[in-house]
């Protein structure tokens, strides 16, 4: 394969060559003003109305990694999920207008060639590639990379290639740069009676394969993934010298558990095209490929699309869109909230049972963290880029703790306790740290949802005791605990946690994956921490600075 026009070398240079390389890059710069922003790859494939495999996979394979995507369909497909219930084959002559159409019109970087269903096709594919590449050895455009994925049969089990067309695909793999056959297709290849069943039978047949026909080999082993424990193993094998010698690489990965796999195979290869003429070698395009490959997949079973082997993500970075950050959180925190409304320091709190003492421990190191969380609030309204939202902390941090320590002032009055003296606890530090971190970090959004929790629990746990206490037939205002449970269920404080949620959801709307999922820790973290909270009124852990 000739070398791509934009790869760079990984050598150390020496000082003349560093003068060339220099000379290189500034006549590259020279010539920039004619150069594309993005390579431009082309997908030869089936479709799938389903949207996870063929044409589809690939264009948004294509898209994910910043590519820009042609595509020449072979054949039409009924298919989802569950399987191929319909194929209609392009004519021959139409699959090379398609491809006419694109590469008299526009430059191909790289390609990846998928399902081929008929010798007629597979023939019509290796004449329009033999005339474009000699097209372009004439006028001197660099080749495009060929990965070229053997197709056979779909995850369901459905035949996408005549036994006939198979001889023919054969018979073109050696105009590819490299093919990447899965489990049973690398078997097939190597004339082997079994499927590799361990990764070193997968790596032998990938060296045989590679040796038999010339190119570069990527076995696919994700039918491996889920027997080989841990971790999911690729093999890469390449003609290391003329001789047909073969250097084997292994690619690893997680395994990741989960039946939602339709369409692996197609959008591994598509990314194998779309990476390859942005790295210098194989090995590295493979290893860049597998890596956003395994996110893909360990975000597939979130996405919820069909019954059978769903797809999966291709869009796994970026935040989700189906979902909105409040019902994410409220649905992952379920297991804290549950656990914090069944703690004894809530059940006995709503039976009247809870000593004074125990309460008032958990009630100064509430105005303890309270002091702290004033200035988050506070530290949230100056960072907020927006008036409205600027003003809500503003009032947050005034009003709404205001009143809370006002009331911790008179219970203790009333009840005859002098918080005086009294430090912070090391779980109060703890929170209080946590919190101080995630604002350090300088992300409004983050800030936003760090102290979320202490709004949205303490909302959701004040209407709940309220309703416990109606159902006990007691009267709230003369409950020993009653003042706090009411202002915790006052439609105020309830109006407030809602504003709350709503920023952040807003923030997280517009938050990249990354953002999100650090919004998200940041509640969850908060949660806990708000668990462990109630739950020191029991233990009284020691007091610390
Ligand atoms: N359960 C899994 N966990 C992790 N990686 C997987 C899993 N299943 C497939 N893969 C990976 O997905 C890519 C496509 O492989 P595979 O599913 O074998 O292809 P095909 O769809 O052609 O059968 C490979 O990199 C493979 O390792
Ligand atoms: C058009 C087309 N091409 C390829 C596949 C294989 O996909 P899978 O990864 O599910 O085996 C498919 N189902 N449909």
């Amino acid at each position: 394969m000739s070398e791509p026009q934009y790869q760079q070398s990984n050598e150390t240079p020496s000082v003349t060559g560093a003068m060339a390389a220099l000379a290189q890059l500034e006549a590259a710069g020279e010539r920039a003003a004619d150069a594309p922003s993005r390579l431009r790859i082309l997908s030869i494939e089936g479709s799938d109305p389903i949207g996870g495999a063929g044409t589809m996979a690939d264009m948004k394979a294509f898209t994910a990694q910043g590519v820009f995507g042609y595509a020449a369909m072979t054949s039409v497909l009924a298919q989802n999920t569950q399987g191929v219930t319909s194929i209609v084959n392009m004519e021959p002559d139409f699959l090379v207008a398609q491809l006419n159409a694109v590469s008299d019109d526009a430059i191909i970087d790289s390609m990846k060639i998928g399902m081929l269903g008929t010798p007629e096709l597979v023939e019509a594919v290796k004449g329009w590639l033999t005339a474009l590449e000699q097209h372009y050895r004439d006028e001197g455009i660099a080749k495009p990379v060929v990965v070229l994925d053997p197709v056979m049969y779909a995850k369901s089990g459905d035949a996408l290639l005549t036994e006939q067309a198979e001889q023919a695909l054969r018979d073109i793999i050696p105009m590819a740069d490299i093919i990447t056959p899965n489990v049973p297709e690398l078997a097939a290849l190597a004339d082997a009676d079994q499927p590799a069943a361990d990764i070193d039978t997968l790596e032998s047949m990938a060296r045989e394969v590679c040796k038999r026909y010339g190119v570069a080999v990527y076995a696919k082993g994700g039918a491996l993934a889920l027997v080989g424990g841990a971790s999911s193993t690729d093999i890469l094998a390449e003609p290391s010298d003329g001789q047909g010698e073969v250097r084997t690489t292994r690619i690893e990965g997680r395994a990741v558990r989960t039946h939602n796999v339709h369409g692996t195979g197609d959008t591994l290869s598509s990314t194998l095209a779309a990476l390859r003429p942005q790295c210098d070698t194989w090995e590295q395009a493979a290893r860049r490929a597998k890596t956003w490959m395994n996110g893909a997949i360990a975000a597939a079973d979130r996405l919820h699309v069909g019954k059978g082997h769903g797809p999966v993500d291709f869009t796994w970075q970026h935040a989700p869109t189906g979902l909105r950050f409040s019902a994410d959180y409220w649905n992952r925190v379920r297991p804290i909230r549950e656990r914090i409304h069944g703690m004894r320091f809530i059940t006995s709190m709503v039976d009247a049972t809870l000593s004074l003492e125990d309460f008032a421990f958990y009630l100064h190191q509430d105005d303890i963290y309270l002091t702290d969380y004033t200035s988050l609030l506070a530290l949230a309204s100056s960072r907020a880029d927006r008036l409205d939202e600027r003003v809500f902390f503003a009032q947050a941090a005034s009003g709404g703790v205001d009143s809370e320590v006002m009331f911790h002032h008179n219970w203790y009055v009333k009840h005859g306790f002098d918080p005086s003296g009294t430090s912070r606890s090391e779980v109060t530090a703890a929170y209080i740290g946590h919190e101080h971190r995630v604002a350090d970090s300088g992300s409004y959004a983050r800030l936003a949802a760090v102290v979320m929790p202490c709004f949205w629990l303490y909302a959701a746990m004040g209407k709940e005791m309220r309703e416990q206490v109606r159902n006990k037939h007691i009267d709230v205002d003369t409950h020993p605990f009653g003042e706090w449970i009411r202002m915790y269920s006052d439609p105020e404080f309830t109006e407030s946690t809602l504003r709350e949620v709503q920023i952040c959801d807003r923030l997280a709307a517009e938050a990249s994956i990354d953002e999100y999922e650090h919004m998200m820790h940041a509640a969850l973290v908060s949660s806990e921490h708000e668990f462990r909270f109630f739950e020191q009124g029991l233990t009284r852990p020691a007091l610390g600075f």
